[in-house]
């Protein structure tokens, strides 16, 4: 098959988050599998170029129809480790993705609902066919519609897509000018309930709607996120169009890489390690506490690395670190927040603890630090108020940094708790779960995962090395792409 992915990000070139990571993954893995895969993504001025070989010029004169004129732009071709990844540089007043960010403008919706556009008229006009045309979050939404309503009258009617959630929470409401600007018009035939209409707000249309609507097959990045989705609020007003659209959509359980996540291979930690020498893994502790100044003892390190936010469960977080402290544990966070007061509410706390020996905050986006961490820390807790899959825990899995983790969306289908799981024999049990979104039930599994480490060290290494044998890599979740893209490739519109 040929597979166009067609997102806002891709790791490590264009990372703000979990999206990037799985739409790196997932092409990695659909293209070991026999597949052929191409990305297309905005050209930004901030990423990552130094993760970018042999980009050249791919194609000069695309011309992308944006309110009755015309953009003109430039497409250029590079690989990313591996990957074939078409990027587009729109060369208007607007510069649409010269912000330094990659999020975060006002105009965000006009910037994506253009790349959305740009990325069709470039498979049209260079006559590129896929049989899939992947799009992820709402930044990607309106392609099915587009796909359908115009290029599909102009060579494109053979093209199918699947369009994948990530997160319910952010799903680009707009106005009528989206309608205007992209050709669409006609806001009589696209403010309907069963077409874009945003479900809470009849004058606003919603983009992530559109994607679900329009879309041949709809996942989400969890089973267990899937059905929250459907049967509670968890989907921000989206609830009722899941059900409408229920025969096309699904759970799909996220992987991670495991040539980028992997103890065995990794390059930026300085002692590789796997299940058979778990032992090395301490000269990785010794190595982050060295790194970040933090005192050499036998206490265990807790880690967190995240973004910053509401739906990370940030009060826990920052419960965490103090309960850490009172049970004789040292902490690491690594994380940064967009939202001001949540922002200066943990730069308050890193100068606050600057002094403490047992305690580093690091705010920003620093890649290879992550690694480190993971292959440093001996638990991570992931506090989530909801999480669609999760993929630090995932991570931490895979380095044996074992998980304590609440009971929401994906971290339900991949963390087991060690004392409690019904499910799961002891053998196969990985981590700690409470499901309280409260200090107490977040204090009572961090309490049984520190005294599990300092009373029966060797059961918690045990414990560890369970978790490192959980196969959560792009195989089983790849293959169960294929099978959704072989479903709707031949489908009938
Ligand atoms: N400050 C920092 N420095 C370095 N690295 C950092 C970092 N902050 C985060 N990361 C990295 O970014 C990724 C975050 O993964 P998450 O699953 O938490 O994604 P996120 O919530 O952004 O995405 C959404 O999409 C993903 C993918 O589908 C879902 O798993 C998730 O539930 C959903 O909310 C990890 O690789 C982590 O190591």
């Amino acid at each position: 098959m040929y597979i166009v992915q067609i997102a806002s990000e891709c790791a490590p070139v264009i990372k703000a988050g979990g999206l990037g990571d799985v739409v790196y993954g997932l092409s990695r893995e659909l293209e070991n599998k026999g597949h052929c895969v191409e990305l297309i993504l905005p050209m930004y001025d901030c990423m990552r170029y130094d993760h970018i070989w042999g980009l050249h010029d791919a194609y000069r004169d695309l011309w992308v129809p944006w309110y009755g004129g015309r953009i003109h732009c430039s497409v250029y071709c590079g690989w990313v480790h591996g990957r074939v990844c078409f990027f587009i540089e729109p060369h208007s007043e607007d510069n649409f993705f010269h912000r330094g960010c990659y999020y975060g403008c006002n105009d965000d919706n006009m910037r994506f609902a253009f790349f959305s556009k740009a990325a069709l008229q470039f498979l049209q006009q260079s006559n590129k066919c896929p049989d899939i045309i992947h799009c992820h979050d709402w930044q990607t939404g309106l392609i099915p519609v587009m796909l359908y309503e115009i290029y599909k009258y102009n060579g494109m009617e053979f093209q199918r897509v699947c369009y994948t959630i990530h997160n319910f929470k952010h799903q680009g409401t707009c106005g009528n000018e989206v309608l205007e600007a992209t050709g669409l018009n006609r806001p009589e035939y696209y403010y309907q309930y069963d077409k874009l209409q945003d479900n809470f707000n009849p004058f606003a249309l919603n983009m992530m709607k559109a994607g679900i609507v329009y879309s041949n097959a709809v996942t989400t990045v969890s089973p267990h996120h899937a059905w929250e989705a459907e049967h509670t609020d968890i989907s921000c007003g989206l609830g009722h169009t899941l059900y409408l659209h229920r025969d096309k959509f699904q759970g799909v359980l996220n992987g991670i890489d495991f040539e980028f996540w992997n103890p065995k291979v990794d390059k930026y930690i300085p002692f590789n390690y796997a299940c058979e020498d778990f032992e090395q893994k301490q000269y990785n502790k010794k190595a982050l506490r060295e790194r970040l100044k933090l005192s050499d003892s036998d206490k265990p390190l807790i880690a967190y690395i995240g973004r910053l936010d509401a739906q990370k469960g940030v009060h826990l977080v920052h419960h965490a670190i103090y309960h850490a402290l009172e049970r004789g544990a040292q902490f690491v966070l690594l994380g940064a927040a967009t939202e001001p007061s949540i922002n200066s509410w943990f730069v308050h706390e890193q100068s606050f603890l600057a002094e403490n020996p047992d305690v580093h905050i690091e705010l920003g986006f620093n890649e290879e630090l992550s690694h480190l961490i993971y292959a440093g820390a001996d638990m991570i807790v992931v506090p989530s108020n909801y999480e669609p899959c999760g993929l630090t825990q995932i991570i931490g899995l895979k380095y044996g940094t074992v998980p304590i983790v609440r009971g929401v969306g994906g971290l339900v289908n991949t963390v087991f708790d060690w004392d409690y799981d019904q499910m799961h024999s002891k053998e196969t049990r990985n981590g700690f779960v409470f499901f309280d979104l409260d200090n107490y039930a977040l204090e009572s599994a961090m309490g049984r995962a520190i005294d599990l480490y300092n009373i029966n060290p060797d059961l918690f290494c045990q414990l560890a090395i369970q978790g490192m044998e959980y196969d959560y890599s792009w195989n089983h979740p790849g293959d169960k792409y294929i099978e959704i893209y072989d479903s709707i490739r031949h489908q009938w519109e």
